[in-house]
């Protein structure tokens, strides 16, 4: 049956199956089939219990490519409105269906204005409509002028946000200054009656001056290892010490019972990962995600010059990654998302290299599925691992009851990729980001091919093409 919006979908049907060798379900990873009916995913089955009439029934077999849940990226700076030359939503949304991400929840800051009031969330919707090829949600901005007036954060998380966002040291964005422990520690109760999470950027600044310049005006600012030292990974652990005071009032009893905190992008996996892997076993409401970025890279192989990995917090050295792939692996961290952070090439000073001045920010969302599974093959990382930590955790992250998982009843967000197939990121590669040339991936091989994606039931993307129509949805908390 054929639907006449076909624009929306490259497979304009309303009902029919997908199937695979590999359908990695909740419940693993099965032979089998999964049936879609008007968005929703309404039956999954086994092989040897699949009878369809193919001649009734619009089937898409996959044989040995895997059928996953969409990915969901919780963390991505898509610029909208305000900074479309750096990014936007038509360029940031295909890059992610290209990617095999389904949804996104778009960070309250590089946009302008910053997401840190209702009327400034209205002008991201409208943003948003009509414009998105994946589904967008959005964590609002806390900021000392908001955590100050109890009104205006339930104003902003009545219009929808899913949660907030702060950073203890400056954003490099002037209309989003950097919250003290104190500021949040006034916000939390109002995120426990809300039950909406509040993501932390958690680094301070160590000096009491303020400076993150590094002391010694001798130092190299072409030399990765000069910008290394600006951000230490006390900086890291010092902020993660102030999180974890305010997160024991997330406890039953406590005053801030049923607020959730979450850091993003923990570089240090040291004493920093200690800190919240303590605080969890005291039962405290508290998650941490980190990014393919510092589990792909090392500070001591970034040439020179090369601001396409400048980011904060920093990617450290080898024995660190190690450490995050343990974390992960262990089930310490949570999830993962990209920190998409493009800007205008020009900002990245790539001809000067100079790290200090350089924008922080990588650029990465079309990457991430292969990324992670190229860097955690050797790791022997499973299906179902890359499932939970870029769906379901995040999912439950951003209280998505209907997405996350290949399950009776969600929501058809999936993901079909070839995990042999191998890539070169060179200039003919079909790059969907707005500035491929930031991109710390560019020039390297990948493997991890993503063949479709599907939101909501329609195949956005298939094989480099989209869907001539960006039907995907902005989501707004309900
Ligand atoms: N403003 C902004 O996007 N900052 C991000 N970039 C980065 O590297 N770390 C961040 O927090
Ligand atoms: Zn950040
Ligand atoms: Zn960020």
């Amino acid at each position: 049956k054929k639907l006449p919006s076909s624009d929306c979908s490259l497979l304009p049907h309303n009902h029919y199956w997908i199937a695979s060798k590999h359908v990695v379900t909740p419940n693993g990873t099965i032979s089998g089939a999964v049936e879609i009916k008007q968005g929703r995913i309404i039956s999954i089955v086994a092989e040897e219990n699949w009878h369809v009439n193919s001649w009734f029934t619009t089937v898409v077999n996959y044989g040995e490519a895997v059928i996953m849940p969409g990915f969901i990226d919780v963390h991505a700076h898509l610029d909208d409105p305000g900074r479309t030359e750096w990014e936007g939503f038509p360029s940031g949304t295909k890059a992610a269906a290209a990617g095999g991400v389904t949804t996104l929840i778009d960070m309250p800051l590089n946009s302008a204005p910053s997401t840190v009031s209702e009327e400034a969330l209205k002008l991201k919707v409208q943003a948003a409509e009509g414009r998105v090829y994946v589904d967008v949600g959005f964590w609002g901005g806390l900021v000392p002028e908001n955590a100050e007036n109890v009104t205006s954060l339930e104003r902003l998380l009545d219009a929808g946000v899913l949660g907030l966002k702060s950073f203890m040291v400056p954003s490099g964005i002037n209309d989003f200054p950097m919250t003290t422990s104190a500021h949040i520690k006034e916000a939390l109760p109002t995120l426990a009656r809300y039950r909406r999470p509040l993501l932390v950027h958690a680094e301070v600044l160590l000096d009491h001056d303020g400076k993150l310049e590094p002391e010694d005006g001798a130092d190299n600012a072409r030399s990765y290892s000069t910008y290394l030292k600006t951000r230490p990974a006390s900086m890291e652990e010092a902020a993660i010490n102030q999180l974890i005071t305010l997160t024991k009032e997330t406890r039953a009893g406590g005053s801030a019972e049923g607020a959730h905190l979450h850091i993003v992008h923990l570089s240090d996996a040291r004493t920093s990962l200690n800190l919240i892997k303590e605080a969890k076993q005291r039962g405290d409401s508290i998650t941490v995600e980190t990014c393919p970025h510092y589990l792909a890279f090392a500070a001591e192989d970034i040439p020179d010059g090369d601001t396409r990995f400048k980011c904060a917090p920093p990617i450290r050295d080898a024995a660190n990654k190690e450490k995050l792939w343990d974390a992960l692996l262990e089930g310490d961290i949570d999830m993962l998302s990209s920190d998409h952070s493009p800007a205008v090439p020009e900002m990245k000073l790539l001809d000067e290299g100079d790290f200090l001045k350089a924008w922080g920010g990588i650029s990465s969302l079309q990457f991430v599925l292969p990324a992670t599974w190229t860097y955690g093959r050797k790791y022997g990382i499973t299906f179902e691992q890359l499932a939970s930590w870029w769906s379901e955790k995040p999912a439950k992250l951003a209280g998505l009851t209907t997405k996350g998982a290949i399950a009776i009843g969600n929501q058809a967000d999936i993901v079909v990729w070839e995990p042999d197939v191998e890539f070169d990121l060179d200039n003919g590669y079909p790059v969907h980001i707005k500035h491929p040339s930031i991109s710390a991936y560019m020039g390297s091989r990948l493997a991890g091919k993503v063949l479709a994606t599907f939101v909501r039931g329609n195949l956005v993307h298939k094989e480099g093409n989209h869907a001539s129509l960006a039907c995907a949805l902005p989501i707004l908390h309900r």
